[in-house]
């Protein structure tokens, strides 16, 4: 007989175990599996040439879903492509490279009218391009959060908005978002990224308002924490066109074949919002939603702790979970 001791230690075992909030871990153990659910669908992901929708890439297409790839480098694509071919089961027209730079706006339309012309359909858009940063407000030129907000919020914005008309007029889709745990909570040395996927999070929150007429068109927003990628290396510095000097290391992080198995739970179940995060990172989480006051002090605590690091040319994210060492080169 299970005593209420033990019920509330495999509880809190559970809790610390947790990766993703509960609505998303109860559709990935129970909801409809993604080789059901997106078999056959077709997909368009864009930032399909590393990280997250790389990975996006390989599993959707082992699940059967038809695959639109985008992103800048088109030499890049064609080998996410080869390698989705070898996982599937899915011939060479099932898969388009669309090279697509988000940040061309004047290119989007005519860049969805591709997809339709070869499809005919868009099901599923994952808006998955973006960038990160890394560095104090007070040493960044203002031009890297002008470009932030470009390729994270209005690029996503206007590839939305052609792909809704197409699913609008089709009665069905999805429309799912990267967003990140900085579209939720404050995250320092990153003010430009938190403030472009903030800015994601209310249009998407506001965008979701006004479909109530569609029931079966879903806008999902996607939170992950900290998960394997190239996004440090990629980041923005103080200046639009530094390379950051120490992308650091990433074995802390969630790998990203969880993250993208859990999205894909989330995407065949039409959830909503997902967040996504081991843990420290998944309390943090629910301190910000449920006990506001709490959440502040404890990101103070951390963030000062990693504007020190930062400012002493530590690795910000490692120096969070290891004694820090000071950089060697
Ligand atoms: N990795 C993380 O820790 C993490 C956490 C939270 C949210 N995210 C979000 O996940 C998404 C994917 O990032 P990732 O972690 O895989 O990083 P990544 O750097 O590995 O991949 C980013 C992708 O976006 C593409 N991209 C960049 N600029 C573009 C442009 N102008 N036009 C078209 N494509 C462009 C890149 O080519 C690449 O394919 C991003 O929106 C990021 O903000 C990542």
């Amino acid at each position: 007989m299970c005593t209420v001791k033990q019920l509330h230690e495999d509880m809190l075992i559970r809790f610390i175990a947790a990766d993703a909030d509960l609505t998303l871990l109860w559709a990935a153990a129970v909801g409809k599996r993604p080789g059901v659910a997106l078999r056959q669908k077709v997909v368009w992901i864009t930032g399909a040439s590393s990280g997250i929708g790389e990975e996006l890439a390989y599993q959707l297409s082992a699940s059967g879903a038809r695959l639109v790839l985008s992103a800048r480098r088109e030499n890049e694509l064609h080998r996410v492509k080869r390698k989705c071919l070898e996982l599937s089961s899915l011939e060479d027209e099932d898969i388009l490279v669309l090279p697509l730079d988000l940040l061309d706006r004047s290119s989007h339309r005519e860049k969805t009218d591709a997809v339709l012309q070869h499809f005919s359909k868009i099901d599923v858009l994952v808006n998955n391009s973006g960038r990160s940063q890394r560095g104090l407000f007070l040493n960044t030129d203002i031009d890297v959060y002008s470009s932030l907000m470009e390729l994270n919020y209005l690029g996503t914005v206007s590839i939305t908005q052609h792909v809704l008309q197409h699913m609008i007029h089709h009665g069905d889709g999805i429309i799912a978002t990267v967003s990140s745990i900085a579209g939720l909570v404050g995250a320092p040395l990153s003010s430009g990224y938190a403030a472009s996927k903030h800015a994601i999070q209310g249009f998407f929150n506001t965008l979701r308002t006004e479909l109530t007429d569609y029931p079966n068109i879903t806008i999902s927003t996607i939170c992950p924490g900290p998960v394997v990628s190239q996004i440090v290396h990629n980041a923005f510095s103080e200046q639009v066109n530094k390379p950051l000097s120490n992308a650091g290391d990433q074995y802390h992080k969630m790998s990203t074949e969880r993250c993208v198995r859990l999205i894909l739970a989330g995407l065949s179940n039409r959830v909503k919002e997902m967040w996504i995060a081991q843990q420290p990172f998944l309390l943090v989480f629910y301190l910000w939603q449920y006990t506001p006051t709490l959440a502040w002090y404890i990101t103070s605590l951390l963030g000062r702790k990693r504007v020190q690091n930062f400012k002493a040319g530590l690795d910000a994210d490692t120096a969070y979970f290891t004694k820090p060492k000071a950089k060697t080169s």
